[in-house]
């Protein structure tokens, strides 16, 4: 059992109103999830403040209180720090023991391709005998033992918790996506990163951050923070940055590790050349700096090629020679949502995707337009309660890249479907014109009227969602998945017309 003293010994600022020896079983910041024992930390949210549940936390057992205001009522310890959720990060690293310091950490942040960029990693690492874990927006999963995401990047009291848990079932190797919302509320301080990765940094988010600046700055933290908590000695520190991103440099400057770029550029220290993009795959022709190699991914678009790229320059960093690094990237199939295929028998090609950001949907049409024999059909939506900025430029991204475009909901949340599509709307409308597009807020009515225009050769586009199983509307939420309802309606329909479609 650790003390209250010992486990906040870490935080430099801090007054405590009771005894340092206080005993402390656990760390909490739901008053649903206090367990008697526990240390509860008041977080501000989005609707409340943890402040207002401190009573509610006492009751189901916290034995101490963390908050940034002195005068709290209660008669548990209170613990008063200038930043909570700095406490929270630097206090649960402690609590768990630094589980960082004993793995290998490689942490993969960029506004695209994270998902991706990690399951490639993690197949990598896996493949050369490594024992691994994996923590991002799909799943988690702990030496191939699989949980569900409690976020992309979890709070920092669940983020060492796992990692505590890696640790102690052999886990030598962990790969994570690194959300900006994560670093900007310090989710990951306490983790001592050897290798970060830039996928590409474009608009995303702006709810959250305000301004591009504030959101450059959060995904920068992951470099500069580098290294800054040291708990592995001089362990060499590497970055992988994307060398064709417009802020590359900005990225290089920050991180105190050694810089490994990739790209298509010629200042690239991994890149790829020839690239040809057709359906279901991707071809490019590798060069390195330990030599060449002819590569085919069962994944398609440029834009995986870059994710490709991040992955080997991991690969590559950590001694996996250029033929297991071509076998394995030959070998993974896809990410579940991620240019997904959903194949019915029809003689057309459904997609399901995740691209939601106005980058994610150009980089993903564009990649259809390439190898689309007729028409590129896109069935899109924008989630509610974000960014509101992305919505026209999604529009404007489809619009450009499509022939046809049914404009539907996304996650609405709580919001009115039917604004956040005007709000779409003036994008769209500056590339095509109103004979182009439809507009169906019902997302199966939607899914299903693209099933219907869909003709021989065409590529239908359904994205927003990729692996997602539900939908989120402001009072209920309801089970929904892209690729199963898709595959429903392709049967239908080719029960419908017989022989005529295939
Ligand atoms: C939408 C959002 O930002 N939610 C965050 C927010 O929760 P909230 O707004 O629901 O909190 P709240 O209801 O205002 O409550 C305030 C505090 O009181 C506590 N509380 C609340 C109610 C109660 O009965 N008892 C209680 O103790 C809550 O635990 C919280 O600490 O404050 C919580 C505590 O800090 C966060 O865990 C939570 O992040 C959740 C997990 C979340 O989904 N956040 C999203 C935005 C996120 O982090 N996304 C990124 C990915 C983004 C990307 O795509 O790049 C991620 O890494 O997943
Ligand atoms: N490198 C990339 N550049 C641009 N777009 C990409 C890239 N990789 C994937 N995409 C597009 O973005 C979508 C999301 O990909 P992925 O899930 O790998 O990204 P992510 O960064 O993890 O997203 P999230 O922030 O939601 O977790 C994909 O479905 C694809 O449309
Ligand atoms: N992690 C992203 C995912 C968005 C997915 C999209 N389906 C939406 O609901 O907006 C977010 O929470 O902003
Ligand atoms: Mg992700």
């Amino acid at each position: 059992m650790k003390t209250l003293g010992s486990i906040t010994d870490v935080l430099l600022h801090k007054k405590i109103s009771g005894s340092p020896d206080l005993e402390i079983s656990g760390i909490a910041y739901h008053s649903g999830k206090v367990r008697p024992g526990d240390l509860f930390f008041c977080l501000p949210g989005t609707r409340s403040h943890g402040r207002r549940y401190v009573e509610e936390a006492v009751a189901a057992g916290a034995v101490a209180v963390v908050s940034d205001m002195a005068e709290l009522e209660t008669s548990a310890t209170v613990v008063t720090v200038p930043d909570v959720r700095m406490a929270l990060a630097l206090v649960s690293a402690c609590f768990y023991d630094y589980p960082s310091r004993e793995l290998a950490m490689i942490g993969v942040t960029g506004t695209n391709g994270k998902t991706t960029t990690t399951y490639l990693i993690d197949a990598l690492l896996q493949n050369s005998g490594a024992a691994t874990g994996l923590l991002g927006t799909v799943r988690y999963h702990i030496r191939g033992e699989e949980f569900p995401s409690l976020a992309t990047t979890p709070e920092a009291s669940e983020l060492q918790a796992i990692l505590r848990r890696m640790k102690d079932e052999g886990v030598t190797y962990t790969t994570m996506e690194v959300s900006s919302h994560a670093l900007a509320w310090h989710r990951t301080i306490g983790c001592d990163f050897d290798t970060v990765v830039l996928t590409n940094i474009t608009e995303d988010h702006l709810d959250f951050h305000q301004t591009f600046d504030h959101y450059l700055a959060s995904k920068s933290k992951l470099f500069s923070w580098q290294g800054s908590f040291p708990l592995k000695g001089g362990r060499p520190r590497r970055a992988v940055i994307n060398g064709d991103d417009k802020h590359w440099q900005h990225f290089a400057d920050q991180t105190p590790g050694e810089v490994m770029l990739y790209g298509l550029s010629n200042h690239c220290h991994v890149r790829a050349n020839d690239v040809k993009v057709e359906r279901d795959a991707v071809n490019f022709r590798l060069e390195t700096p330990v030599g060449g190699t002819e590569i085919t991914l069962k994944m398609t678009g440029l834009f995986s090629v870059y994710n490709s790229l991040a992955a080997i320059s991991v690969g590559l960093l950590e001694g996996i020679d250029l033929a297991r690094i071509k076998a394995v990237m030959e070998s993974v199939a896809g990410v579940p949502g991620r240019f997904e295929l959903v194949d019915a028998g029809q003689n057309f090609t459904v997609i399901v995707d995740y691209a939601h950001t106005p980058d994610g949907l150009e980089n993903v049409l564009q990649a259809a337009r390439e190898f689309a024999p007729a028409r590129v059909l896109t069935v899109f939506g924008c989630g509610g309660d974000r960014d509101r900025t992305k919505r026209p430029l999604m529009g404007e991204a489809a619009g450009k890249y499509s022939d046809y475009c049914i404009v539907t909901s996304d996650n609405p949340r709580s919001e009115d479907p039917e604004k956040i599509i005007d709000e779409i709307l003036p994008g769209l409308e500056n590339q095509i014109d109103k004979s182009a597009y439809e507009i169906e807020p019902d997302r199966k009515a939607a899914i299903r009227r693209a099933m219907e225009l869909a003709q021989k050769d065409d590529v239908v586009i359904i994205t927003g969602k990729g692996h997602e199983t539900t939908q989120v509307f402001r009072d209920h939420t309801i089970t929904f998945d892209d690729r199963q309802i898709a595959g429903e309606l392709i049967r239908r329909r080719l029960k419908q017309d017989g022989d005529d479609i295939t």
